[in-house]
């Protein structure tokens, strides 16, 4: 079921197919799908909502049964264990205390002639926070996205999330969303719920930016959306890649692989090593630990479909490999990973040594969680407090350093055949402002 390569070509080839998995056939019709739902809700707001929740989730609700309440919100304090909630608290602090290392500044830099030039930090608004609930519950996943938008100030923090049997949220989920400062909270999801937050309903309100992980349908979602709104990335079904040299241990390798491959069938697992005793007793234990796995369907759909074994000659074509597939997270599970990581470009997270399991980056080591999948971290970032700001340029100039500009700027306009950029220009230095 996990297949090992050794011939390189192959290697390559089915690498691409994995990290091209959101965007094959099976998926593409989903796009329309997908347009569809946007479409409606855009049109028919509330109604459309409960209609689709009706459709893929099985939920009957009305639109008022649609916001949680503040004593639903009391009450899931009662329904979660003392160890649960200071897991939370833990978690929250760490993922906090990360996060608040590296808040942008604004910044302002005097130059010649009282040149004044810099850049301005504000938050957005309102965002949007996308918690999946589908196979899974999420409070990890509440912190990780609320957390970074607290941290850079946003006010209004909308979350949703697709309601469970008789419409109720996973206690867990609504401790962490209150522990995390989230302001309001609704039950929808899907496709459906991005629209709502992109186009605002009734009864949910439109952001500025929407973030948060999911499924395919969410991941398609967020894409055909943005520029209606801003998003983090697309982070869909999850992946991790592993390179391992002979010191790794293939049990842990297997529960690391396992681990991902559990999250959907859509997930991928992939083992690079440069050790083919090690790969054999990888595949075995992966048999072995999936016998009585709680969610064995859905792993094994994953594992058979975007599980895989690939032995290489060196760990630089490992870390060339793993750099042409950009994985949302990548272990370094090798004698030296720091020397390793000198070779790596493109990854989601990136985590060291034996002793770090993808697992502990999930919860609470701080970092964000939330990664760009399929290929994204080519490009794009995790999650962080940047992702719920933005920055203006700020420009400042005094006359005189005005009129030493001035036929430059004349020049361009002219190029451009502009006339009135130039006269803005040459107005105010033959004529200047009176000082006041
Ligand atoms: N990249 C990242 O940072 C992370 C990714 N994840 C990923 O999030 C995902 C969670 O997925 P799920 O458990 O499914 O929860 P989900 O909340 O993303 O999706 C459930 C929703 O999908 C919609 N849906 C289901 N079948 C549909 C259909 N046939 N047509 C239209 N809509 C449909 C339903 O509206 C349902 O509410 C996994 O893929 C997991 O790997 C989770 C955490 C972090
Ligand atoms: N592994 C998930 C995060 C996660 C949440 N809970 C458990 N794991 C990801 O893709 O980032
Ligand atoms: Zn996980």
């Amino acid at each position: 079921m996990l297949r090992i390569i050794t011939e390189l070509a192959e290697a390559r080839s089915e690498l691409r197919r994995i990290c091209d998995r959101t965007h094959d056939e099976q998926v593409t019709h989903k796009e329309a799908t997908v347009r569809q739902i946007l479409q409606t809700v855009k049109r028919q707001g509330d109604r459309a909502l409960l209609a689709y929740t009706e459709e893929f989730d099985k939920q009957i609700l009305t639109a008022e049964q649609l916001r949680v309440t503040g004593s639903e919100l009391d009450a899931a304090y009662q329904q979660v264990s003392k160890e649960l909630l200071s897991a939370i608290q833990l978690a929250s602090r760490q993922i906090e205390e990360f996060h608040r290392l590296r808040v942008p500044k604004s910044w302002v830099q005097f130059g010649d002639r009282d040149v004044v030039l810099g850049k301005r930090y504000t938050p957005v608004d309102r965002a949007g926070l996308y918690v999946p609930g589908g196979r899974a519950a999420y409070p990890s996943t509440v912190l990780m996205n609320a957390i970074p938008a607290k941290v850079a100030g946003v006010e209004r923090i909308v979350m949703v999330t697709p309601p469970g049997p008789g419409g109720a949220l996973n206690p867990a989920v609504l401790v962490a969303a209150q522990e995390a400062g989230v302001t309001e909270i609704y039950r929808v999801g899907g496709a459906q719920a991005i629209a709502a937050l992109a186009y605002g309903t009734e009864t949910i309100p439109k952001v500025d930016v929407i973030t948060g992980p999911g499924n395919v349908y969410v991941m398609l979602a967020k894409g055909q959306v943005y520029g209606t709104v801003g998003i983090d990335s697309l982070a869909g079904p999850s992946e991790v890649l592993v390179i391992a040299d002979r010191t790794a241990d293939p049990t842990h390798l297997a529960a690391d692989l396992l681990a991902q491959a559990e999250h959907d069938p859509m997930a991928a697992a992939i083992l690079i090593t440069t050790d083919g005793d090690l790969a054999g007793k990888v595949v075995n234990e992966v048999k072995d630990q999936l016998a009585d796995h709680p969610r064995r369907i859905d792993t094994e759909k994953a594992i058979a479909h975007f599980g895989l074994v690939i032995v290489v000659e060196t760990l630089e074509l490992a870390a060339e490999l793993s750099n042409e597939f950009a994985p949302e997270h990548l272990e370094l599970e090798v004698a030296e990973p720091w020397d390793l990581l000198e070779r790596i470009k493109h990854a989601g997270a990136i985590f060291l040594g034996h002793s770090t399991p993808e697992a502990v980056g999930d919860y609470l080591a701080g970092p964000n969680h939330t990664l760009p999948t399929s290929g994204a971290a080519r490009y794009a970032s995790p999650l962080s407090t940047e992702t719920f700001m933005k920055h203006s340029s700020i420009i400042s100039y005094s006359a005189g350093a005005l009129s030493s500009v001035s036929s430059a700027v004349q020049a361009l306009a002219e190029a451009e055949g502009l006339p009135s950029h130039g006269y803005s220009v040459k107005v105010r230095t033959d004529r200047p402002s009176p000082e006041r």
